[in-house]
């Protein structure tokens, strides 16, 4: 697909469709719409345009649908006359609690007051299987706690935090492995009112205090040591750095080590610290404190932008709209329930956290990986699948890519009759993985939904569904309640966008307020901290306007370029906008030419990197290409040619690239997502100072040279 040209509209090779869409939540949602609200709706499509005309009456019907246990009577659900800049209040008058949630529901005829029943206590709610605990290599560990444990644990945890003076509006933070105990950490901080943030134990220092310090916390929790890629890590260092770097912050009193193993680590050498233990030990006879049920708008989770160049965005999200997202995610859109057994693999340290212990909040059962999804061998996590009996797998395009160069077939390696879902984010998912994951991953009747959004919104933008088919490329459509658009990406900053047509590339957009939109960004809107208990809480500040509502007035703009397919409805995600390739004039995504290079040349090439290079001198962009050659392959000038010639025939002749290089390593986040705009300012000349959650900020040194790319073009290309 060329630049601004529309797409032919013929319609991709059909993947999937649900044997029986009448069966899902999704349709008896809208079976409940339908007999409440005297309508005939009958496809997602007019599910969806319902939703976005009747706000107040479709997140209403979410809500009844979720049975949040709460209090209060909800005096308006949204004021819909606001822009979306106005970051509406949602449900003003409810009153709710995360963990409460997680570990009760709503039973109106339950005795006692607070109208709730516990989750059935003998329920396996997790299990968490450590790098090694596969059944197939030594070292590793699994563990289960169900629902009354884990509900024992959350209250003698809370117990604790209470006893030590968190309350409302308090952060915690923790450093932490994806394990049971950082999920009763979680639980903790919710059930007193707290705020939640985490971080993964594979951050340096640096990068986990520019996260930490912004939210100036009373506690820090970090685990003793880490195990990843087949290496024990000791980290209690890192945790006497990080205690260190935390000692600026006017709330902080001090570090609790989590023992990663069943002996845990002597920590008395750290200043500040002591072991979970001793923590507990004090609040032993403390009763179980009642649950803090805040307003449905008041922060509950602190999650953070990637911030590749600068400082990380703490973002903070509601109660109230992670709860109920959530719930229109999981269970009406991925039909998630008390009988799914769901992997989300993920470190702490991600948005998709949240989606890893979702299942608890509809009563399923979560399984918490931690490590490497390569250790022992690739096929790993389809084993694991297929023997805990997995039914929603969530994975990256990097997993699917790994596994079908590998020539691994998940469906040959594990039985997986029992998994019903597979999804993907993280990056774009190339038309070439769908067809894999169907022509050879997995078995026929896997829902593959690629999924994209992200952790400004806690959530999606464009997902699955289950009442239409999967066709090749991109994710199914939009996400019920959410209006979603595409904006031409020629308008200038701070001029009223336009939408363009079905097929033409642009800037995703959404154009409506929805609950689960950031509360605020913290130290944005409030220096000074915490919402009070009593204090109405903060309101948005002008960094997070800068950051969603300065592309286009009135507007939220994500940051990402994407294309709506004029056949299927479906939205394709095409790269970062910051990314966009504009040679000519002609912009491009950057997914794009990865999608030529991993079609062709994935044999030879590991991975690639895709810039615009636009120095002060330079009347045009320059579009370089990295490739990361695979071990005992080279790179030389035939390859950049066949690679060009690639491009030129599956693209157009404008998409190619004008000079292409081999690397030593591209940057990523400590995520696996690869960063591109770090490096599209070195190249353009830009001296830039690398953020804290690069996993390898080094990486970036190698291409400096290139602001001077002209002396350094021989005959092969080739440095
Ligand atoms: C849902 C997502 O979009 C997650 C991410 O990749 O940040």
């Amino acid at each position: 697909m060329a630049g601004q040209e529309t797409q032919a509209v013929s319609t991709p090779r059909k993947l999937w469709e649900h044997p029986n869409p009448e069966s899902t939540p999704m349709y008896q949602f809208l079976q409940d719409v339908n007999r409440k609200h005297n309508l005939k709706l009958k496809t997602f499509r007019e599910l969806h345009a319902w939703s976005l005309s009747h706000r107040t009456a479709f997140w209403s019907a979410v809500f009844e649908a979720a049975h949040l246990v709460h209090e209060g009577t909800c005096t308006r659900v949204v004021d819909e006359s606001l822009p979306i800049d106005a970051v509406p209040r949602w449900f003003e008058g409810v009153r709710l609690n995360y963990a409460e949630n997680l570990l009760y529901v709503r039973d109106p005829a339950a005795p006692g007051a607070r109208g709730v029943r516990n989750k059935e206590d003998g329920r396996v709610a997790v299990t968490e299987v450590r790098e090694g605990g596969t059944g197939s290599g030594p070292g590793g560990a699994r563990r289960t706690a169900t629902y009354g444990e884990l509900r024992a644990r959350a209250g003698e945890v809370a117990a604790a935090l209470r006893r030590k003076g968190v309350g409302r509006g308090d952060r915690v933070v923790i450093v932490g492995a994806n394990s049971i105990d950082s999920l009763v950490l979680w639980l903790a901080t919710a059930w007193v009112g707290a705020v939640f943030s985490s971080s993964s134990t594979d951050m340096g220092v640096k990068g986990i205090l520019q996260r930490t310090v912004q939210v100036n916390p009373k506690f820090l929790f970090m685990d003793d040591a880490a195990v990843y890629n087949g290496k024990t890590v000791d980290l209690r260092d890192k945790m006497a750095e990080v205690v260190a770097g935390l000692r600026e912050c006017s709330n902080f009193q001090g570090a609790i080590a989590i023992p990663r193993f069943e002996e845990p680590r002597d920590v008395s050498a750290v200043p500040q610290a002591e072991t979970w233990a001793s923590f507990l030990s004090a609040a032993e006879k403390d009763a179980r404190p009642e649950f803090v049920r805040v307003p449905f708008h008041e922060p509950m989770l602190i999650c953070y932008s990637s911030g590749t160049t600068g400082m990380p965005k703490a973002i903070v999200h509601s109660v109230g709209g992670i709860l109920l997202n959530y719930f229109k995610e999981g269970r009406l859109h991925e039909g998630l329930g008390p009988d799914s057994v769901t992997l989300q693999y993920t470190t702490t340290g991600w948005i998709m956290y949240l989606a890893s212990i979702g299942a608890v909040f509809l009563g399923g059962h979560a399984i918490l990986y931690d490590g490497s999804p390569f250790q022992p061998d690739p096929a790993v996590l389809v084993r694991l699948a297929g023997e805990l009996g997995v039914t929603k797998l969530g994975i990256s395009p990097r997993w699917m890519f790994e596994l079908s160069k590998l020539g691994i077939r998940p469906r040959e390696v594990a039985d997986l009759s029992r998994l019903r879902t597979v999804t993907s984010t993280g990056m774009v998912l190339s038309d070439q993985l769908f067809e894999w994951f169907y022509d050879e991953g997995f078995p026929a009747h896997v829902h593959l939904g690629n999924i994209s959004g992200g952790t400004d919104i806690a959530g999606c933008f464009g997902i699955l569904n289950p009442l239409e088919p999967v066709h090749v490329g991109g994710t199914q459509g939009p996400s019920l309640g959410i209006h979603v658009a595409v904006y031409d990406p020629a308008v200038p900053d701070g001029e009223p966008g336009r939408e363009v047509e079905p097929g033409t590339p642009g800037e995703l957009v959404a154009t409506q307020a929805f609950p689960n939109m950031p509360c605020f960004f913290w130290g944005d809107a409030d220096p000074s901290g915490a919402p009070r208990p009593g204090v109405a809480v903060a309101r948005p500040g002008t960094k997070y306007h800068a950051a969603y509502f300065a592309r286009f007035p009135r507007v939220w703009a994500h940051g990402d370029f994407c294309v709506a397919h004029p056949a299927t409805g479906g939205l394709t995600l095409l790269g970062r906008a910051d990314g966009v390739l504009n040679p000519s004039g002609v912009r491009f995504g950057s997914a794009e030419i990865y999608g030529v290079v991993e079609r062709r040349f994935a044999d030879r090439v590991q991975d690639s990197l895709c810039v615009g290079q636009r120095r002060p001198r330079d009347a045009d962009e320059s579009v370089l290409l990295f490739v990361l050659m695979r071990p005992g392959h080279a790179f030389d000038a035939k390859l950049a040619s066949d690679i060009k010639q690639a491009i030129a025939a599956d693209l157009s002749k404008r998409h190619v690239p004008k000079y292409i290089f081999e690397t030593p390593e591209i940057p990523t986040t400590v995520n696996l997502k690869k960063v591109e705009l770090p490096v599209k300012q070195i190249v353009s000349g830009h001296i830039i100072k690398p953020s804290g959650t690069l996993a390898n900020p080094e990486s970036l040194k190698f291409y400096y040279q290139f602001a001077e790319v002209e002396k350094l073009v021989g005959p092969k290309e080739k440095l």
